[in-house]
């Protein structure tokens, strides 16, 4: 049976490490600056890294010169997202050499260019479902963009390569991850899923790894490993077993 990958996240907001609440703007909690943070979890064994720009999510401006740095800093994978939403933005995302960039809110609102790029960039391309229920969120989580299995469906028939599927009910609480939602993806498609949102525990970790063989891949941690509930070292051997 294949492991569970693990991703770190870096989430970045005016310029700093920062985790939220369900997402929400002004739920920030500070953790000092993105590069260190980000080669801490290097340095501890990660494979990947989840870096997020939420002030080009939510539409609050860019981090993009300091998302390069770190991009170009890692030596491990690298998924880029926040703001991915145009051939621009996209273009100077691909360009950080990341090894693959999520779109959200552009899956939702320019449906005809998402699968353009599908088509263009193959697996470089995933898409993050951000759900509230079944209820699929945008720009910043803060706007409704549509039915979860409807998207999925389309997007599927489109080609995409992989979802990253957050419950924002979750995200950020150390509540435990939605293992019926991720079930749910995963018998709705065929396509690797990586699991975001509200790991808080090593027994969490193993729960995922339980669902590695219905499709989910990997694990994005973030708040459970800044609040110091396990170390990465700790849930890398967690998930190793
Ligand atoms: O990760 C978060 O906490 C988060 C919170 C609020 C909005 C977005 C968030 N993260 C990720 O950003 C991209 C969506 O960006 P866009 O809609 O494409 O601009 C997606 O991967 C979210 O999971």
């Amino acid at each position: 049976m294949s492991t569970l990958e693990l991703l770190p996240a870096v989430d970045v907001r005016d310029g700093q490490a920062v985790r939220l609440v369900h997402g929400e703007s002004g739920s920030e909690t500070s953790y000092g600056s993105p590069l260190e943070a980000a080669l801490a979890w290097q340095r501890a064994g990660a494979e990947w890294l989840h870096l997020v720009d939420l002030d080009a999510a939510f539409g609050t401006g860019d981090n993009r010169d300091l998302v390069r740095q770190v991009t170009e800093a890692m030596d491990i994978k690298v998924e880029l997202s926040g703001g991915i939403r145009d051939d621009a933005t996209l273009a100077a995302a691909l360009a950080t050499g990341c090894t693959r960039v999520n779109l959200g809110t552009a899956a939702l609102e320019t449906p005809e260019w998402v699968a353009k790029v599908i088509a263009e960039h193959g697996d470089k391309i995933a898409v993050g479902l951000d759900v509230r229920g079944t209820t699929l969120r945008g720009r910043g989580w803060t706007r409704d963009g549509g039915d979860l299995y409807e998207t999925l469906a389309r997007l599927d028939s489109e080609g995409c390569s992989r979802y990253v599927v957050t419950d924002i009910a979750k995200d950020g609480t150390l509540q435990g991850p939605n293992l019926e939602l991720l079930k749910n993806v995963c018998a709705a498609t065929d396509k690797p899923v990586v699991a975001s949102g509200g790991v808080s525990s090593l027994d969490d970790l193993r729960a995922l790894s339980g669902l590695v063989p219905l499709g989910v891949e990997g694990a994005i941690v973030g708040k459970a490993l800044y609040a110091k509930a396990f170390t990465l070292e700790e849930a890398l051997a967690a998930v190793a077993s």
